[in-house]
């Protein structure tokens, strides 16, 4: 699995990158020489305290923020173009749907930005909403489903163009622990049946280790990565994974990595 990772194309490129805001009360570094290549079907997580520059990488990724320095390609292309080519689909935070759309209306919204045609935006919002579970739920509004299947309609939204990549920032924060275990799971199984390759942000220990293939640590002001560690599993991974020795191994050193990092304030 390490193996045939390790030989996969890299998909996003970043070397040297710095990003510093130009806030009211002085400049703030976000980023410093943040470094790091990912490669096709990675799960790689980011985690790390409040400020430490997650949120902003991932935007850097998406063409949302423009690094100050350094190098960063998406597909081999600037962060821009590979936003004009729709390489990589957004999953925020909040659910993001628009309370008078449909479920089905909110998938579709991109679809129609894009240009697809009726009878393909039909298609795919049907096959996305079966991806996530939600088939037969097309036809609701957003405040007639739950927080998680609000928040599993946002990620087919973000799968429906097809797109290879995967960015989530922190999709399931705002969720009571089992819906988020049962999101952790199906996002693997759809992770193992698609083969995209997944940037995903959390504040969640357990929650990185299960999901990751890599899981980078990162520490604030200035924003940088600390470790960067390689998960043992593979790609099935029942749940009672979190109880394994090499689990709670890697829990430890990411918590570890998350200490030393920490700057008292
Ligand atoms: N537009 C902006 N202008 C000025 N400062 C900003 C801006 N966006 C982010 N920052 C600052 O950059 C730093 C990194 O922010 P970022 O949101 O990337 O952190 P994060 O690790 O994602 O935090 P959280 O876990 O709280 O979401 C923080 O100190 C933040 O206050």
């Amino acid at each position: 699995m390490k193996d045939t990772l390790s030989l996969a194309e890299p998909v996003i490129e970043a070397e040297g990158l710095n990003l510093i805001f130009q806030a009211a009360d002085g400049p703030v570094q976000a980023l410093r020489d943040v470094s790091l290549t990912i490669r096709k079907g990675e799960f790689v997580s980011f985690i790390g305290p409040s400020g430490c520059g997650k949120t902003t990488f991932l935007r850097c990724i998406a063409a949302l923020e423009k690094p100050s320095s350094g190098r960063l390609t998406v597909n081999g292309l600037s962060p821009e173009a590979a936003r004009q080519s729709r390489a990589y689909g957004y999953v925020f935070q909040a659910a993001g749907l628009y309370p008078w759309r449909t479920i089905a209306g909110n998938i579709r919204l991109p679809l129609e930005i894009m240009g697809f045609s009726r009878a393909d935006q039909a298609e795919r919002v049907q096959r996305v909403l079966e991806l996530v579970d939600l088939q037969g739920f097309g036809k609701k509004f957003p405040w007639q489903l739950s927080g998680g299947m609000q928040q599993r309609a946002s990620i087919a939204r973000a799968l429906a163009f097809d797109a290879d990549i995967l960015l989530m920032d922190e999709p399931f924060g705002a969720l009571d622990e089992i819906v988020r275990d049962r999101l952790n799971e199906e996002l693997l199984k759809l992770w193992a049946a698609t083969g995209k390759t997944v940037g995903f942000v959390t504040h969640s220990i357990p929650e990185a280790v299960y999901l990751s293939t890599r899981i980078v640590v990162m520490s604030p002001r200035p924003g940088r990565i600390t470790d960067v560690i390689e998960s043992p599993f593979g790609r099935e991974r029942p749940l009672e994974i979190r109880d394994s020795p090499e689990f709670l191994a890697i829990a430890n050193r990411v918590r570890e990595g998350l200490r030393a990092g920490h700057i008292d304030e």
